[in-house]
């Protein structure tokens, strides 16, 4: 098991990180009238796993007992019927699902699946009427009509059902849906919070671990925690006993992306665009979320910009990734981009060098 998994506290009691927030989750639920969370932060700061505490909390080991089923739906929309095919991780408390999976049928998923979940509420051993608590990732990938169903089903199943929803920007999601929730802020951990959770995991598995070496982890991971753990475990692989100038390999997508970014500004041409579509392919394929792809491809193309053309260009990364949220076949939008950049940056080289 990798480390980021094995060292994942499974309570509130025990998480390292973000404990005030611990403690108040826990405070919500002892007093049983926990209300819907929304949960936001970058990625890597600790939502999931404040998630999951959170439902170990409220249903006790049972919570971690989950089975994954990939399971198709037939929905019923006026004259047709859609098929849907989704997959959940559920125990006998909780579903979790990622609704925007479903792309843009997602507004049939909220309509129809979680409305159907959140309507069969649990009985517990002593005949009790419990609440259902549906996980729902992604949220702010979901289109405007899923999040107004959302909306609707919220309030129609607040005594049955709990939502907890997940997403890393809360600025994405409606106002309707965020104001009926408690919304929870994670905030990226600090240098000195990364630190503390690496000497933990190093005192667990028996390492000596020089503090200017974990300094230096926390610094390179861009303050996400998962990316600090993985980068550990990578060294620790690499090379044990750890140096204080021992080198932190950088992720391979994003090395992949440098490599990308460097051959679009060596050759601006139909050729080359045709190669740099097939490299994108490759990490979407390999799941490469294409947002981040984009932000990492314009960071490495800002690093070797004239600075004269940084801010158009920017303008125009904001344009494809807003696009790229409004379409479905991102690999269209991410082209365009490298199109469009070639363009401008030949006419720049024309314009400056003749
Ligand atoms: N409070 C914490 N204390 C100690 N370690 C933590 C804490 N929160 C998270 N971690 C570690 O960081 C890793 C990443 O956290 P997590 O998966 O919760 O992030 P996330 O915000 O849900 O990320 P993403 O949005 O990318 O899914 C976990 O696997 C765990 O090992």
């Amino acid at each position: 098991m990798l480390w980021v998994d094995k060292y994942r506290p499974k309570t509130l009691d025990k998480v390292l990180v973000h404990q005030d927030i611990a403690e108040n989750l826990k405070k919500l639920v002892t007093e049983q009238d926990c209300p819907h969370l929304l949960f936001y932060g970058p990625s890597g700061s600790g939502k999931k796993t404040l998630i999951m505490a959170v439902l170990r909390q409220m249903f006790g080991a049972s919570a971690d007992k989950v089975k994954v089923e990939n399971k198709n739906w037939k929905i019923d929309a006026g004259t047709r019927t859609i098929d849907v095919e989704l997959t959940t991780l559920s125990s006998t408390h909780h579903v979790e699902l990622n609704p925007s999976n479903a792309g843009f049928q997602d507004r049939y998923v909220v309509q129809e699946i979680i409305k159907e979940m959140a309507k069969n509420r649990p009985i517990d051993t002593k005949g009790k009427k419990g609440f259902k608590v549906l996980v729902l990732n992604e949220v702010d990938k979901l289109s405007r009509e899923a999040q107004h169903s959302l909306r609707r089903t919220m309030e129609k199943y607040s005594a049955s059902c709990r939502l907890i929803l997940c997403c890393n920007s809360s600025s994405k999601v409606t106002e309707a849906v965020r104001s009926r929730c408690l919304n929870m802020r994670i905030n990226a951990p600090t240098e000195e919070e990364i630190v503390k959770v690496l000497e933990f995991i190093g005192k667990k598995e028996g390492l000596q671990l020089p503090p200017e070496f974990a300094s230096r982890i926390a610094q390179q991971s861009n303050r996400s925690l998962r990316r600090a753990i993985l980068s550990f475990e990578t060294c620790r692989v690499q090379q044990y006993p750890f140096t204080n100038n021992q080198a932190i390999p950088p992720m391979d997508w994003e090395e992949y992306v440098s490599e990308i970014a460097s051959s679009i500004l060596k050759e601006q041409s139909p050729k080359r665009l045709f190669e740099v579509r097939g490299k994108l392919y490759e990490l979407l394929v390999n799941c490469i979320p294409p947002d981040i792809i984009l932000k990492r491809l314009l960071y490495e193309l800002l690093k070797k910009l004239d600075s004269e053309l940084k801010h158009e260009i920017s303008h125009w990364a904001a344009y494809y990734e807003h696009r790229l949220r409004l379409g479905q076949k991102a690999i269209f939008h991410l082209e365009a981009f490298v199109a469009k950049f070639m363009s401008i940056y030949k006419g720049f080289l024309i314009e400056t060098f003749g």
